[in-house]
């Protein structure tokens, strides 16, 4: 084994990051995507680890906006294609690249980064907390919503790829910035969103395009043909819809397709609307999952860039191994008007946690209050607990709508 250096890569590079990619995946089916990717790779955001000249490990980073609590979206790096080549595993190459990564964050001031895990047990090491839960829904065809559901009745009607990919571009951030959790997109993103190749599909169907006045629909159809007839399923790729009755209408139009026996989403949120909506809840399947990972890559920028449900005044004592330029004392007071300072102090800490913790709470997804009932977040000054829980607090349970 050679030295180990890391560096960000350059644009020649493309074939070689491909190639770890895919390695480190074990999936020979995604070099019919080598050129699809292509758009999408950043080689300034890319870093590697070189064994000698071999390149062995790989970590991109998108630079984009997610919405959370308040009106201002806040700049995120969606940390992606993460992996190192079979063979060179276990010694450190993954923490090379996290440090890598996080330092140069931290230098271009990037308040926080985002990630989807592969598997759960890696990145809460890095200072990632899971900040985002979403279901696994599968509803039966037909299945009857509440007499007291108030459906939108414009029609909605199926658009090709190229009239709806305008129509759904521009309803897109406008929806989103009423939600936590969702990110802007770009050009790259939103290719991806609609990614028609043979792995893409995964044995599903060409996307569709169920577009509403008030909303969309895009989703996938699977064949099933069976002794009793046709029992196709639905996959749900994302529904987004501007008013309570434009996702009702847009929800009855895919459970009420003929042929069809099933829909399924596997990125809804844990409280999606459907769930309150059906006469019997028993008819759906749910599993919840872990979502969205979070890093605050600078405490006091990340905490700043959120609003407060209310008004608090706490001096949080934050524990950060993988970054250290966040731990210590944070005074964190906000507003009534939601906004917050956060500045060094030396008072005694009100609050002890760990960065994973904030980060878990930071959108709303965990609340501070179950983090203490689980040892995490420990109480050090009486009352506080209660009064920074709530004022972390949404009303919402924050939710990504896409893999990345
Ligand atoms: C955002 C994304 O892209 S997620 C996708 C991540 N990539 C993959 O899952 C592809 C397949 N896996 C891989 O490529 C590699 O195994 C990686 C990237 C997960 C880990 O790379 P490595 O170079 O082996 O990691 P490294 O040697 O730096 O390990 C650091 C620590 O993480 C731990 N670790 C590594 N992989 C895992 C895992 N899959 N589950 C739990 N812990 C892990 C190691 O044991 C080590 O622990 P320690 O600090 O207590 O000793």
């Amino acid at each position: 084994m050679g030295q180990l250096s890391t560096r960000t890569l350059r644009s020649d590079e493309y074939g070689a990051f491909f190639d770890v990619f895919a390695a480190a995946f074990l999936d020979d089916a995604l070099d019919t995507a080598r050129d699809a990717y292509r758009g999408a790779f950043d080689p300034e955001l890319t870093h590697g680890v070189f064994d000698g000249d071999e390149l062995i490990g790989v970590a991109g980073r998108l630079e984009l906006e997610i919405t959370v609590p308040g009106p201002v979206p806040c700049p995120v790096a969606a940390v992606t294609a993460v992996g190192v080549k079979p063979g060179h595993r276990r010694r450190g190459v993954l923490t090379a690249l996290m440090r890598d990564q996080l330092d140069a964050m931290h230098d271009d001031s990037t308040p926080i980064a985002a990630l989807y895990s592969s598997e759960a047990g890696i990145y809460g090491r890095f200072g990632y907390g899971l900040a985002t839960l979403e279901s696994h829904l599968v509803l039966p065809r037909g299945a009857p919503f509440l007499s007291t559901v108030e459906i939108d009745d414009r029609p909605v009607r199926e658009l090709d790829r190229e009239q709806a990919l305008e129509v759904v571009r521009a309803r897109y951030p406008a929806v989103a910035r009423t939600r936590t959790g969702w990110l802007s997109r770009t050009d790259g993103s939103w290719q991806a969103r609609v990614l028609d190749g043979p792995n893409a599909r995964g044995g599903l169907g060409a996307p569709r395009f169920a577009v509403h006045p008030d909303g969309y629909a895009i989703y996938r159809p699977k064949q099933e043909w069976t002794d009793r007839g046709p029992e196709h399923q639905l996959d749900v790729a994302e529904l987004v819809a501007a008013t309570p009755q434009a996702y009702a209408a847009l929800w009855r139009y895919l459970l009420d397709l003929d042929l069809v026996g099933s829909v399924r989403w596997r990125k809804a949120a844990v409280d999606e609307p459907v769930l309150d909506m059906l006469v019997d809840p028993r008819a759906v399947d749910r599993r919840v999952l872990d979502g969205l990972w979070l890093r605050l890559v600078d405490v006091d920028r990340a905490l700043m860039s959120r609003r407060y449900a209310s008004s608090v005044d706490v001096v949080l004592e934050v524990t950060d191994r993988f970054c250290p330029w966040n731990a210590g004392r944070w005074r964190l007071r906000t507003d009534g008007d939601g906004s917050a300072t956060v500045t060094r102090t030396q008072h005694a800490g009100h609050l002890a946690l760990d960065v994973t913790d904030l980060a878990a709470a930071f959108l709303g997804g965990s609340t501070l209050t179950g983090l203490a009932r689980s040892g995490r977040v420990v109480e050090h000054e009486p009352g506080t607990l209660l009064a920074t829980s709530r004022a972390f607090a949404t009303d919402c349970a924050p939710h990504c709508p896409e893999p990345f």
